[in-house]
């Protein structure tokens, strides 16, 4: 992708059907993955539209300003920018979440462990008439916020490192409509954390210091180091979350986290080690090991 805006030859102003073909062409010839997804994701989002008004209303017009903004979001797409950094926002488990620099784009992968957990959330929930959730490492809010939706019952702690990624977390629950049931706390993992908690849930940094620099520049150029960065073998939020967790949870409380494809038996070995058996894992769409429950092995 080399092309930059000089090249992109835009009419002034248009119709929505003509100025969506257009962006679709002008990702496809850069060699953009799906342009067709993408064009419709940035001109939907610049010109205020919908699927919905492409499909009924392609004549629509679009206004000079609205074209350039098109033009421009497709010049940085071209550039190597991901799509939902210049969006702003990345969809996660049907919530609209807002990005900011100290965040993470959350995954599709990191709904594996939602997928993982959500069960367990609902079944305390229905036993104990609440369920009390710590997201380590909140990033956007993604896994608790996704939580508190699906489990009207539930109420979230979200911890981070980063004060930016918790104010994000906080304006994603308002957002949402969460925000009466979602608390942030800066906190180094479990440092600063007090209470109880049903499940203890991480998508913690898990990418060991050395292969960072090898990752998809989309990744490591876009997505903040802290959120990446697992340390020199890549499990050390594992050991500190493993180390510090049992004094948080309640009685026949969970520890939830997601795990990079490779890492299940590290990460199995670092929680038994402090007294943890594993319950369940699950692989994510796919077919790779990603993510993992454990209950202390003498039921808290
Ligand atoms: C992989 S991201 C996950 C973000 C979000 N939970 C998600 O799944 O999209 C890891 C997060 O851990 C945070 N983090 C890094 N080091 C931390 C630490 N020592 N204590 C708490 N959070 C930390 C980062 O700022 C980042 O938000």
């Amino acid at each position: 992708m080399t092309q930059n805006r000089g090249d992109m030859n835009f009419p002034p102003a248009g119709t929505l059907g003509a100025l969506l073909r257009l962006a679709k062409q002008r990702l496809g010839e850069a060699g953009v993955e799906d342009p067709g997804l993408e064009a419709r994701l940035l001109v939907e989002h610049f010109t205020a539209t919908t699927r919905t008004d492409a499909i009924a209303s392609p004549e629509r017009p679009v206004d000079a300003e609205a074209v350039r903004k098109v033009e421009a979001a497709i010049g940085r797409r071209i550039a190597g920018e991901p799509v939902h950094r210049i969006l702003g926002w990345r969809e996660f488990y049907g919530l609209k979440l807002t990005l900011s620099p100290a965040t993470l784009e959350p995954r599709p992968d990191t709904e594996t462990l939602v997928d993982l957990v959500l069960p367990d959330a609902r079944r305390i929930a229905a036993i104990r008439g609440r369920c009390r959730i710590l997201d380590l490492g909140t990033g956007t809010g993604a896994i608790a916020l996704a939580l508190l939706s699906l489990v009207p019952e539930a109420e979230a702690v979200g911890t981070d490192i980063s004060q930016e990624a918790l104010e994000t977390a906080r304006r994603n629950a308002e957002i949402n409509g969460c925000a009466a049931r979602f608390d942030v706390l800066k906190s180094s993992w479990l440092d600063s954390v007090d209470g109880l908690f049903d499940l203890v849930l991480s998508n913690p940094p898990y990418i060991a210091t050395e292969e960072i620099k090898t990752l998809e520049p989309s990744v490591r150029e876009h997505d903040p180091v802290a959120s990446l960065d697992g340390g020199p073998d890549g499990l050390e939020a594992y050991r500190a979350i493993a180390a510090g967790a049992h004094c948080h949870l309640t009685a026949g409380g969970l520890v939830g986290v997601e795990t990079g494809h490779d890492q299940k038996a590290a990460v199995a070995a670092i929680f038994a080690s402090h007294g943890y058996r594993t319950v369940k894992t699950a692989r994510d769409l796919g077919g790779r090991d990603r993510a993992m429950v454990f209950a202390l092995a003498q039921g808290g």
